[in-house]
């Protein structure tokens, strides 16, 4: 039967307008680390690392002076030093970014054949930079956005600087996307999950040892006393863990390691830890560190080596490093359950389009 409105559409013999499969960017986050364990690109890391206001809050100008007559000179020398020893071919943190991007992307132009999915690595400080991927999504005129900071528990001076980073982006822009972020999953189920089967699988391998430390990085503790919730965070999912788990009160410990600068940080701390259970002589202890979901310099040399070496020279007995969950398959799908939901959403808003107006539907 003829259509009788004369306005409508169908009358119009133009071809029909074709829409694409709706492009949507994930962006995983990480904080970033060198391009070389060189002093030069470590200097040029930690410059703009150390120089962001969310990570150091002492006022600018005596800030500016500090970091170049005092760190810059000397930090990057020792700390090279400390990267080459446990670098590859690439740093481990930005080897595992990329291998955890490949997999994320692999789920999820499974699970989501009706979107055109890209999932892009970025990083706050160094390459591949988290501006790089905005001007990529840009240009490929990708307008929903959906940002995955990798780190689970919150803090300030680690998730925040991402969102300032998309902050000082927008306003330069005419044509914005949508945009969601993902702010943490410290008490996450799959995220839960993926850690306790890593310390069975760990334990199945090599037995369980008496103590077992959570030693996630630390932040100043006027940071918290100021409203950072990291902490918080950290002690939810170590009890969390511990609860799948079935540990009691004296089989495991919360500490904080990575301590940089002269102010108190968070207590206690992972090295004062250590030694003191080793004075106490310890038999054994198996350390794990949430915060990070990507093996680097923090715990493959901080605590897989240096740690180590202050447990047993106190007199502690054996010692073992729990691996980050990096790209393992159980941190894959806490990702992709993390992000269903939000390309699900994104998927339902483009069926609501006509199925004749989709041009392009992958099979
Ligand atoms: C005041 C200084 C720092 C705060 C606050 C801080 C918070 C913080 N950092 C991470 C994760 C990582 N930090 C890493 C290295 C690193 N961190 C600091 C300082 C602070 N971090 C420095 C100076 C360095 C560089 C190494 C050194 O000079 O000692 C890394 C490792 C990167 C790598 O390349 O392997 C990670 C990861 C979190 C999660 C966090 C707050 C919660
Ligand atoms: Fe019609
Ligand atoms: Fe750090």
């Amino acid at each position: 039967m003829n259509c009788v409105n004369e306005s409508c559409y169908c009358r119009d013999k133009s071809p029909a307008p074709t829409i694409e499969r709706t492009k949507v960017a994930v962006i995983l986050a990480n904080l970033g680390t060198p391009t070389a364990p060189t002093p030069a690109a470590v200097r040029s890391y930690l410059r703009e690392f150390l120089s962001d206001s969310r990570v150091i809050e002492v006022p600018r100008l005596i800030w500016f002076f500090i970091l170049r007559l005092l760190i810059l000179p000397s930090r990057p020398k020792r700390v090279a030093k400390a990267y080459a020893s446990i670098w590859t071919h690439e740093s481990p943190m930005r080897e595992t970014l990329l291998a955890q991007v490949a997999a994320v992307q692999a789920r999820v132009s499974a699970a989501f054949p009706a979107l055109d999915v890209q999932v892009l690595p970025a990083m706050s400080y160094g390459e591949p930079s988290l501006r790089d991927a905005m001007a990529h999504c840009h240009q490929q005129g990708i307008d929903q956005w959906v940002v995955l900071p990798l780190f689970p528990q919150y803090s300030a001076t680690s998730t925040a600087p991402l969102y300032d980073q998309i902050a000082r982006w927008i306003p330069q822009q005419r044509r914005l996307p949508s945009l969601q972020i993902i702010r943490d999953y410290h008490a996450h189920p799959h995220y839960i999950h993926a850690l306790t089967e890593s310390i069975k699988a760990h334990w199945a391998a090599n037995g369980q040892a008496e103590k077992l430390l959570f030693s996630f990085h630390g932040i100043p503790q006027p940071y918290a006393d100021k409203g950072d919730p990291y902490p918080e965070h950290c002690r939810a999912t170590a009890a969390a863990v511990v609860r799948e788990l079935g540990l009691s009160d004296e089989q495991w410990c919360v500490s904080f390691q990575s301590r940089f600068g002269l102010q108190e940080w968070v207590k206690p701390y992972t090295d004062a830890t250590l030694k003191a259970w080793g004075e106490q002589s310890l038999a054994s202890v198996d350390v794990i560190c949430p915060a990070f979901s990507a093996d680097c310099l923090e715990t493959l040399e901080e605590i897989a080596v240096e740690n180590r070496e202050f447990f047993q020279q106190a007199g502690g007995g054996r010692y073992a490093y729990i691996d980050a969950l990096n790209a393992n398959e159980l941190h894959i799908d806490m990702m992709q359950a993390l992000l269903a939901p939000r390309l699900a959403a994104i998927e339902s808003e483009q069926s609501a389009i006509p199925a004749a107006l989709l041009s392009s539907r992958a099979t």
